[in-house]
């Protein structure tokens, strides 16, 4: 298997992504999007979310700052995408510190189909109900034994889910994708899940199927870190920021397949 030509479709095609999402990083989320080709719309009022869903060629929700008026809207948003098939993807920020949210994501997921389930080990874990370790929305997991949480959550769910850390897992519950990309500098700010999440709303708007899109939008984001942090000044957080949306924005399909260490394998 391999990611070719996400890129481009998702720059030809600029797939309309609505995203509910926390406030602390949805600028960066909005303009992530744009630098990798699709066209973002931060569209959260309860009352607008269904109509605009329908619009749209895939949705990102995102739990992080999750208000009253969001959870209405991520409601709305995802009975449009249900009548329409589009995408969704799910972050679950702060799960495995905040119980409830786990409970709110069960009920969520009983309703409406769900392609994506993104976040950090520690989140996936927690939804997956195995023993981990968090620190409110990051996760201090050791990384073992993350292929088997993947593989269960995605079973349970039937749907594609992806962890992030010092590797990346991404599944269907059949193949399973590792991706050894990515940089620590990518801890040094706030939003990189977000921020992947969104990539990945934005290449599952454009890709042939969940799975693709997910590896593909994790390996985007992993490689323009990498970029992000040899250059000047990369090794200092507000630079690497900046050089991160540049970075997506100078992504190619040769510097994607020329950098990207993937291993693939059936379980
Ligand atoms: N130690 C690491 N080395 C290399 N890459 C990493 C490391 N930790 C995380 N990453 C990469 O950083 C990105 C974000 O992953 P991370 O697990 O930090 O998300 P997160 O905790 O949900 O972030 P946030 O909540 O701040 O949005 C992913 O692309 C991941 O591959
Ligand atoms: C810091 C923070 N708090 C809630 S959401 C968020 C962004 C990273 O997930
Ligand atoms: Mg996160």
């Amino acid at each position: 298997m391999n990611v070719k030509g996400i890129l481009t479709a998702t720059r030809s095609k600029t797939p309309l992504v609505q995203a509910i999402t926390n406030y602390v990083t949805i600028n960066d989320c909005a303009n992530v999007l744009l630098a990798c080709g699709a066209s973002p719309a931060m569209c959260e009022v309860a009352r607008e979310a269904y109509d605009f869903s329908r619009l749209s060629a895939a949705v990102y929700c995102n739990i992080g700052t999750l208000t009253p008026e969001q959870r209405q809207a991520i409601q709305e948003a995802l009975r449009g995408a249900a009548e329409k098939e589009i995408p969704v993807v799910l972050d679950p920020v702060g799960c495995g510190a905040i119980p409830s949210r786990i409970d709110y994501l069960e009920e969520l997921r009983s309703q409406y189909p769900i392609q994506v389930v993104k976040g950090n080990l520690g989140e996936i874990k927690s939804l997956a109900g195995i023993e981990t370790q968090v620190r409110g929305v990051d996760s201090v997991d050791n990384g073992e034994d993350a292929v088997e949480a993947c593989v269960s959550l995605a079973q349970k769910w039937q749907c594609v889910v992806a962890a992030t850390g010092i590797q990346d897992v991404v599944t269907d519950g059949t193949q399973v994708a590792v991706i050894q990309n990515g940089t620590q500098m990518l801890t040094k700010i706030t939003g990189a899940g977000c921020m992947a999440g969104a990539v990945i709303a934005g290449f599952c708007g454009a890709a042939e199927n969940p799975f693709k899109g997910t590896v593909a939008g994790l390996l985007a984001m992993s490689l323009a870190g990498e970029k992000a942090a040899a250059g000047e000044g990369g090794q200092l957080p507000g630079t690497f920021k900046v050089k991160l949306i540049d970075e997506i924005h100078q992504l190619t399909e040769e510097s994607m397949a020329a950098s990207a260490n993937i291993r693939y394998f059936s379980v």
